[in-house]
């Protein structure tokens, strides 16, 4: 059993989504503005559509932080959905008016295979808890992790690769120049590859279609030795796969240069090693990305997520009514054009959610001066190796 759990409920145009993440040592600072700024930044991003204008994210809490620090209780968390007045009818919980039936399923969305599943016939059903609006509170409860990362000197950031066919030109940025894609629209390093961002991001909202693309994360600071090869499940690469892949529209993860190493010899991809007293061990490179053998080497954690064309499409593919049984094509709903600036967010806060679990199953520790004390003796340990 992992021991930073988290669990997150809600429905998309419900009263609001509901989370909880248990193991968080004490004395972690934790405040409304620092989780606040998260939210912000996951509502951010050209490409959004007209919910995130209604949108505001605030969270409350309901548990396990007092006077601006993790109590070592469970962590409960609220943030509302202002949408909610609109669709209050629609969604209540107990006797109401269903006035706004979904029976035309969107090809890619999770609409008609969970239709099928639950035996749902109003497949809003469905497209309720499917919607990324969930991810909201998956990046609250990251917030509580970025803090305990941050206290043991870990940082984790990402930033856009691509959108559509458009690719920044790639680098191995440091965390100061990933920071600098915080002003971004579509939250790009290369300031020069912004502008054909948007530009492609217009062009497919005009022809009613839509675009994804590929984020990078990154975690600077990680001690050596997270996760590892012992046991299938216990190889952290395995894990953070598992973590990105469950945001919604996720396709493909890479860890370091990733699929390219299957193209060259291996002289061109591993990380030769290095020793200086000073430092103890070091890579010369890092195209494994801060992993060999399921276990973090120190070096930077480098991952790569792919995200699919949103599928709401304004202009939408073939698909049939499940009552009428007859096919339509027109289809008008709001729905964003691309995702893929806000997802890096989600992304960061799935992979703080790995790390903190991860540092729990090392280092142990129920208050956070333990976990600190842990970690410095193992890195002078490390040093010294
Ligand atoms: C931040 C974010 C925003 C999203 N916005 C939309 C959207 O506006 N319209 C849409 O059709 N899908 C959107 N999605 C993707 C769907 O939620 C996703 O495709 C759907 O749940 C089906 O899951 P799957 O793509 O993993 O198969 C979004 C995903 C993320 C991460
Ligand atoms: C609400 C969010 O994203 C939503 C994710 C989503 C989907 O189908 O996944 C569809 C859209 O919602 P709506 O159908 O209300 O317009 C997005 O806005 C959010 O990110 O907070």
């Amino acid at each position: 059993m992992a021991l930073w759990r988290f669990m997150t409920a809600g429905e998309s145009h419900g009263p609001g989504l509901v989370g909880i993440v248990d193991g968080v040592p004490s004395q972690v600072p934790v405040t409304s503005e620092l989780i606040n700024q998260d939210l912000a930044r996951r509502q951010k991003g050209y490409g959004r559509g007209g919910r995130m204008a209604i949108e505001k994210d605030q969270v409350e809490f309901f548990g396990g932080v007092r006077h601006g620090k993790t109590l070592g209780s469970p962590v409960a968390l609220l943030v509302k959905n202002r949408d909610f007045v609109n669709w209050q009818e629609s969604m209540a919980p107990d006797e109401g008016k269903p006035d706004r039936i979904v029976t035309r399923p969107r090809p890619g969305h999770a609409d008609l295979v969970g239709g099928i599943k639950y035996q749902h016939r109003d497949l809003r059903n469905v497209l309720e808890r499917a919607s990324a609006r969930e991810t909201t509170m998956r990046v609250a409860l990251g917030a509580v992790a970025r803090s305990f990362l941050h206290e043991l000197g870990i940082e984790v950031r990402g930033h856009v690769i691509s959108i559509g066919d458009v690719h920044a030109p790639y680098k191995d940025y440091t965390l100061e120049e990933i920071l600098a894609s915080e002003n971004s629209p579509v939250r790009v390093v290369d300031p020069a590859s912004e502008k054909a961002m948007t530009d492609a991001i217009d062009r497919a909202k005009e022809a009613g279609d839509t675009l994804g693309g590929i984020f990078e994360v990154k975690a600077f600071g990680l001690p050596v030795g997270l996760g590892s090869y012992v046991q299938w499940n216990r190889r952290i690469e395995g894990q953070l796969a598992q973590a990105l892949l469950s945001i919604p529209a996720m396709k493909a993860v890479e860890v370091g240069t990733g699929m390219a190493q299957a193209d060259v010899p291996g002289s061109a991809v591993h990380d030769a090693i290095w020793w200086d007293k000073e430092k103890g061990f070091s890579r010369l490179s890092n195209r494994a990305g801060g992993i060999e053998g399921g276990i973090t080497t120190g070096m930077p954690l480098v991952v790569r997520i792919a995200m699919k064309p949103l599928s709401t499409l304004l202009s939408p593919l073939g698909s049939f009514d499940i009552e009428s049984k007859e096919p339509f094509l027109a289809q008008v709903e709001r729905s964003d054009v691309t995702a893929v600036p806000p997802a890096v967010v989600v992304g960061e806060a799935m992979v703080m959610h790995v790390l903190a679990n991860a540092i729990l199953e090392k280092f142990g520790g129920d208050s956070l001066p333990e976990v600190q004390e842990r970690i410095q003796a193992w890195e002078r340990y490390v040093r010294e190796y």
